[in-house]
């Protein structure tokens, strides 16, 4: 592993796909020119909305979110993940809530369904059902093993209140763990922040957390602050409110030193 620059994208996504892919274009852009090889798209990064209208299209954007990654993977020669984007299931009327690691030369490197499906009353009244359009995965999220970039393991969201899910990517190694995320703003404000680094700490890891933000639909508010953390649970760089980019140095020295200065993984009975 070397050291390299690493990017969490923060959009305001709507309910218009060429519209969201030609926003994250140009932040994919602006995080290159910085210098980035490693970038992370937010959770539904081509397309917020309401749920019919999502599902409506759901061929189209499963198919354009899959071709753009490839087209800015190949393009900018970096590693992307595609934060999550719908895959329709076939005969169920319901996509899976997928995200996508693609390499500079347009391969498919890892892929994982989101298994926690966000079901929640919000106490600010908006109540999600996930569920009613998103069927769940079934299988743990995957870690790619890779020389140059370290292991990256992944997951998405609602994910980062499950902290056995973050154990598992940590007993496969993983050194980098992405938590794609669009963040209610009222859970968000309490929640956020304390989870990511909580996950980060606890698995002495990097934690890339690209975020939505903003007005995306109607009553959809989501938190931002984008972020990338350390395995001490330092916050890098944090993206603020607006539509923009946090990029840090990914280290593998201080992967080491950390793991050197606090061995809790090495301690774990049970
Ligand atoms: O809302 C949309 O339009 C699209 N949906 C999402 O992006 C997903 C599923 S509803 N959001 C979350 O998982 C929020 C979790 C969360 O906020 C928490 O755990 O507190």
């Amino acid at each position: 592993m070397k050291s390299y620059l690493a990017a969490a994208i923060q959009l305001t996504s709507v309910p218009d796909l060429q519209k969201n892919l030609a926003q994250a274009e140009e932040l994919i852009e602006l995080a290159v020119r910085q210098g980035a090889e490693l970038v992370g798209l937010p959770e539904n990064f081509s397309y917020m909305g309401e749920e019919k209208a999502k599902l409506a299209q759901g061929d189209a954007i499963a198919l354009e979110s899959e071709k753009f990654l490839k087209k800015m993977a190949q393009r900018f020669q970096i590693t992307i993940l595609g934060g999550s984007f719908p895959v329709p299931v076939d005969n169920t009327g319901k996509v899976y809530n997928t995200t996508l690691l693609i390499d500079p030369n347009g391969q498919e490197l890892a892929r994982y369904y989101k298994v926690h499906l966000f079901d929640v009353n919000v106490p600010d009244g908006n109540t999600y059902r996930e569920s009613s359009t998103v069927v769940a995965g079934t299988q743990l999220p995957p870690v790619h093993f890779s020389e140059k970039l370290g292991n990256l393991g992944l997951s998405i969201c609602y994910d980062v209140r499950f902290p056995e899910l973050y154990r598992h990517l940590a007993d496969k190694g993983a050194d980098i763990i992405f938590i794609p995320a669009a963040f209610t703003a009222f859970t968000g404000k309490d929640h956020w922040q304390v989870l990511l680094q909580a996950r980060a700490i606890e698995n002495t890891a990097y934690v890339i957390a690209p975020a939505q933000t903003g007005n995306n639909y109607a009553r959809r508010l989501t938190h931002g602050h984008a972020v990338i953390i350390d395995p001490w649970g330092v916050i890098l760089a944090d993206a603020g409110e607006k539509p923009g980019i946090a990029i840090a140095e990914i280290k593998p020295t201080r992967l080491e030193q950390v793991r050197r200065q606090m061995p809790s993984l090495q301690h774990r009975v049970f």
